[in-house]
């Protein structure tokens, strides 16, 4: 497959490009109510040009139609891929079969918190990748001081994570909530046990009924011993790592309300919206994924660095990671051809101000060039002193400055070369609506840039390897693996 990537006319450093007044203009927008600033990225309009004609070569409406419309966009697997549906915005048929599942998750948090399962203060939810990363990053940014359920998210088989929840709950009062598509995922099952056992340890009269499962496979739920009434389904065409928006939000739903989990789903819808309307250059998630693809394709970027300038938001990167890397760390089109020019980067990062005096050493004066994006919030949250966010915002700002401006000095281990880039993501505040913009922000840019690099970010086979081996390792023992692992497996099993 040839392609041809646009290539920068001349090469401007990036205080160049603020010669043109009209630059601030070009490269900000705001979009569901976020701001976004690209300016301090080597975009311009001429290249924002370029690579809208690239993506028109390249299909992105037709893409984008078929993503909203149902249409099998995930080939390899033969379905679509449906989580805009999830938030209204999708195909008829598909946004009432997600409102009917929406209905019934409602019905159970009412009955839940009606007492129909008895004293429930404590959810603990177990699950892994996309059925973690969401609930755990939603929870995590506002599930502070509700007074509503303390919800725990265990993902790690490490008996080390579970434990962790359950020497702080009251197996009494837990819910068990089990998060798997498949219900196949070994650590989940494992966890899933575990939890249960410990449940009818510590005597609780009927460990089944504080059961409650969120899967695309009640089948095995159920043959897992749930009860059907207690099975929260959600569609096959909605991929694991675009499942938050699904049943797979209910301890979202469960630990900030009702009403926080629709924010959320309008917020997304709000993006959706934005995604599907807006041209290319007035795009966020296009214009991000021009960005992006700017720094892989022409400057031999192999990262991306997101920080989160608030701790509400610590667990971004995380969640980025798998939604960037396990959609678009793919080699070949869906046709099979080898893809000629390098796919996703990796996706790293950490929270400011912590990673300034950690990581940013390298991002000012080491050799490779990392694109930066910040993430920050205007308002502070409930619980922060206005001071202290003020700290943490300017501290943001004046990291972009810095590296875009660099320092001069005689002595070149005190200069600092300067023309580093960074975008800004600017959220008003950290709450429901925003926090399902900025995600579907990520989505579609996701699979913008999927589209332009001829990749179906919907499946994930690279998972699967490990995976069988691990299986293989535990039912057959280590007899045809190489020596170098069955050392390894000696040594700690004996
Ligand atoms: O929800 P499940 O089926 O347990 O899968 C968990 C995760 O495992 C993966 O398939 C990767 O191993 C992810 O894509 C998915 O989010």
């Amino acid at each position: 497959m040839g392609m041809t990537w646009p290539t920068a006319r001349e090469p401007h450093t990036l205080t160049q490009l603020f010669a043109d007044p009209d630059r601030l203009q070009q490269l900000t927008l705001e979009a569901a109510g976020i701001y976004f600033d690209w300016s301090k990225t080597h975009l311009t309009a001429q290249l924002v040009g370029d690579f809208a004609q690239l993506a028109d070569e390249r299909g992105l409406t037709a893409a984008r139609d078929a993503l909203f419309a149902g249409k099998v966009v995930n080939t390899s697997e033969g379905r679509p891929a449906e989580h805009t549906a999830e938030r209204g915005e999708g195909a008829p048929e598909s946004v009432a079969r997600a409102r009917a599942f929406h209905n019934r998750m409602r019905a159970l948090i009412d009955a839940i918190e009606a007492g129909a399962l008895g004293d429930i203060r404590h959810v603990l939810h177990i699950g892994i990748g996309g059925s973690a990363l969401g609930p755990d990053l939603l929870i995590d940014a506002l599930g502070r001081d509700t007074g509503r359920y303390d919800v725990a998210i265990v993902s790690n088989v490490d008996g080390a994570a579970l434990e962790e929840a359950t020497r702080r709950f009251d197996p009494n009062a837990t819910l068990l909530v089990i998060a798997s598509k498949t219900f196949t995922t070994s650590e989940t099952m494992l966890n899933a046990a575990s939890a249960l056992a410990w449940m009818a340890q510590a005597g609780v009269e009927d460990p089944y009924g504080r059961v409650i499962a969120l899967t695309a496979s009640p089948d095995k739920a159920m043959e897992w011993g749930v009860d059907e009434t207690r099975i929260l389904p959600f569609a096959e065409s909605v991929g694991g790592r675009y499942s938050l928006w699904s049943s797979i939000g209910f301890p979202v739903a469960l630990g900030l309300g009702w009403d926080a989990f629709e924010s959320l789903l309008e917020g997304a819808a709000e993006m959706d919206r934005h995604f599907r309307f807006a041209e290319p250059a007035r795009n966020a998630p296009v214009l991000a994924a021009f960005a992006d693809l700017y720094y892989t394709q022409l400057r031999d970027c192999e990262t991306r660095a997101v920080f989160a300038y608030d701790e509400r938001l610590r667990l971004l990167p995380s969640y980025l990671q798998q939604l960037e890397m396990e959609s678009n760390g793919k080699r070949v089109t869906p046709a099979g051809e080898a893809i000629a020019w390098p796919t996703a980067p990796i996706t790293w990062g950490g929270v400011g101000t912590d990673a300034q005096h950690a990581v940013f050493q390298l991002l000012h004066q080491g050799t490779r060039l990392v694109p930066v994006e910040f993430v920050a919030a205007v308002e502070a949250g409930h619980h922060q002193d206005e001071a202290h966010h003020q700290a943490l915002l300017t501290n943001c700002f004046a990291q972009g400055a810095a590296l875009m401006a660099g320092k001069t000095s005689d002595d070149p281990q005190r200069a600092y070369p300067g023309d580093r880039p960074s975008s800004t993501i600017l959220l008003d505040a950290v709450d429901p609506a925003s926090l399902g913009a900025l995600i579907a922000f990520y989505e579609h840019r996701t699979f913008a840039n999927a589209v332009l690099l001829g990749i179906n970010p919907f499946d994930q086979f690279g998972v699967e390897l490990g995976k069988q081996i691990a299986k293989s390792i535990e039912q057959e023992g280590t007899e045809g693996f190489d020596p170098s692992t069955q050392a390894l497996i000696a040594r700690a099993f004996g």
